[in-house]
């Protein structure tokens, strides 16, 4: 579907009664096709921004135009090609990748939930892009936009970022959720996803909490991203009243050299292989939707590591359109709309 009608057709719903309130479900982004141009200009539009990149330019644009780029992206092209969704046989939906598939489902059923407002998707890089989703708003007569960006745990490099394209939008008034990582419908959905896997595989394995990492010098600097992190793990263990040595926290995703958060979640993986360790279930309650880091990274080749050495990883999939996600994500923007109109 071209980018402009998937932004535009939520919107012209000519049965909707006229909603000059829009809720906009913002995540991070993802390329168009799985191919080594599209990751390149989606990579590309992703580490020009300075809330994800801080090295000068003067250092980090030949490295990344020279380097990073000609190498990552037909590396990960590769990596996209084996997760991408298929359109459906009898033209139900469209396929592509699954964080942009899930999102929108997501968003049509965050929708449901709220029939008095526009809900709408976007992304912070790629398509349908979050400056002209809200352009396109604003021309329909929206005049008030709740940003919700699909990231948990709030960090400067993904939350902020949305936070940078709210205020250079003109003509609109906006808000934004900061993060919903302690929000107890969240904590449930996924506490009750960890169940009703848990459920139908067996109890007794051992719960891996993996997040994405983040360069440490971000922590040092104030992000709060780590420490929500945590309490979000903690908070969803008990729920699920695990013991202490049930569950582990950890952090996936590594790019660049520098230090980033630990323990990764690799080093994790192979340390409780050591311990003897033989079956781990993983979530990875940061990411709102499944996509390349959790469905390639995780289920894929994370669980191959593991097998190798001996054990079974089992994959949680993310909440995705499941109806608790849809419901507690709701509930958030209600109560920031409330909060809003005082
Ligand atoms: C959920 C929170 C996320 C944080 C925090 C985050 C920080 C961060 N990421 C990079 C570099 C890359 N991330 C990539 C993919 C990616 N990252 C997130 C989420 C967070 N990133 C998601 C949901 C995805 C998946 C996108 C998809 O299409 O499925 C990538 C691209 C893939 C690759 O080349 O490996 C990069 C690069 C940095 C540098 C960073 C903090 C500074
Ligand atoms: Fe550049
Ligand atoms: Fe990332």
């Amino acid at each position: 579907m071209p980018a402009a009608a998937r932004i535009a057709s939520p919107a012209h719903d000519s049965t909707a009664a006229p909603r000059d309130t829009a809720l906009v479900l913002v995540n991070l982004g993802t390329p168009d096709a799985p191919t080594a141009p599209a990751v390149r200009r989606y990579l590309s539009e992703f580490l020009h921004d300075r809330r994800v990149v801080t090295l000068t330019r003067w250092l980090w644009w030949p490295l990344l135009h020279l380097v990073i780029l000609p190498l990552r992206a037909a590396k990960v092209a590769r990596k996209y090609a084996s997760i991408w969704l298929p359109d459906a046989a009898d033209g139900a939906h469209d396929g592509g990748s699954p964080l942009a598939v899930h999102t929108q489902r997501l968003a049509q059923a965050v929708q449901r939930e709220l029939p008095q407002l526009r809900v709408v998707a976007a992304m912070r890089y790629g398509q349908p892009a979050l400056a002209q989703t809200l352009q396109v708003l604003r021309a329909q007569g929206v005049a008030r936009v709740l940003a919700l960006p699909l990231y948990p745990q709030y960090s400067t490099s993904t939350t902020a970022s949305v936070g940078d394209v709210l205020a250079g939008a003109t003509g609109l008034q906006t808000r934004m959720v900061e993060d919903y990582h302690a929000q107890a419908d969240w904590i449930e959905a996924v506490a009750a996803s960890i169940r009703s896997h848990r459920a139908e595989h067996g109890a007794g394995a051992h719960l891996l909490f993996s997040f994405h990492g983040l360069p440490q010098r971000f922590v040092d600097a104030g992000d709060p991203y780590a420490r929500q992190c945590e309490a979000s793990a903690r908070a969803i263990a008990q729920r699920l009243g695990l013991a202490d040595d049930a569950w582990t926290l950890s952090y996936q995703s590594r790019f660049g050299r520098e230090r980033w958060l630990e323990p990764a979640t690799r080093d994790t993986l192979a340390a409780l292989a050591q311990r003897g360790v033989r079956e781990v279930d993983v979530v990875a309650p940061g990411f709102a939707v499944d996509c390349l880091e959790t469905l390639e990274e995780v289920a894929m080749m994370l669980a191959e590591d593991f097998a190798a050495r001996g054990g079974r990883l089992r994959y949680i999939p993310c909440l995705n359109d499941r109806p608790a996600h849809a419901h507690a994500l709701a509930a958030i923007a209600q109560r920031a709309l409330d909060e809003w109109q005082g």
